[in-house]
């Protein structure tokens, strides 16, 4: 059992379908803590730094364009495993494969333009936790 925090930006998709207060409630009947909260559009520094291992990936490209096509709310959460409950309470990448009671699975779906949207991010591990939480709230200790 770990007190840990989390990084979770509800990406383009997710707050222009009104998805924000969604992922807040289900933070919040989890019982875990928000910490820090904002809007914003995201740079192309933020997106080189958060996406660091898929920056040479062929389709970087496809997921700074899906980055930039609107705000995004970005918060931080804590609690006690927050970081892999969470993962679990996003669901898998790709929408469409994602279990039904899970964000992605619930609000994510296919597009015709082959991009994948998948309404949020979450943080996989401490280390990137830490790593992200810099990113997107240097204001943050
Ligand atoms: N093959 C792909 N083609 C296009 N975009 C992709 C592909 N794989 C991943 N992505 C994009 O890159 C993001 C990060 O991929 P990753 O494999 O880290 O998935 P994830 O950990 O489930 O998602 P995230 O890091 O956004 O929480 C995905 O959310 C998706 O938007």
């Amino acid at each position: 059992m770990t007190e840990e925090r989390t990084l979770i930006l509800v990406k383009p998709d997710g707050v222009n379908q009104g998805h924000i207060g969604e992922v807040i409630t289900r933070l919040e009947r989890k019982g875990y803590q928000i910490e820090a909260l904002k809007v914003t559009q995201a740079t192309d520094a933020q997106l080189r730094q958060h996406y660091i291992d898929k920056v040479d990936k062929p389709f970087f490209p496809e997921i700074e364009s899906y980055m930039h096509e609107g705000p995004i709310v970005a918060l931080v959460a804590s609690g006690t495993n927050v970081i892999s409950v969470f993962r679990r309470m996003a669901g898998q990448t790709n929408p469409s494969q994602a279990a039904f009671g899970t964000i992605r699975g619930d609000f994510g779906r296919d597009w015709p333009d082959g991009l994948i949207r998948n309404v949020v991010h979450s943080s996989d591990s401490v280390e990137s936790a830490e790593r992200e939480i810099k990113i997107w709230f240097a204001e943050l200790k």
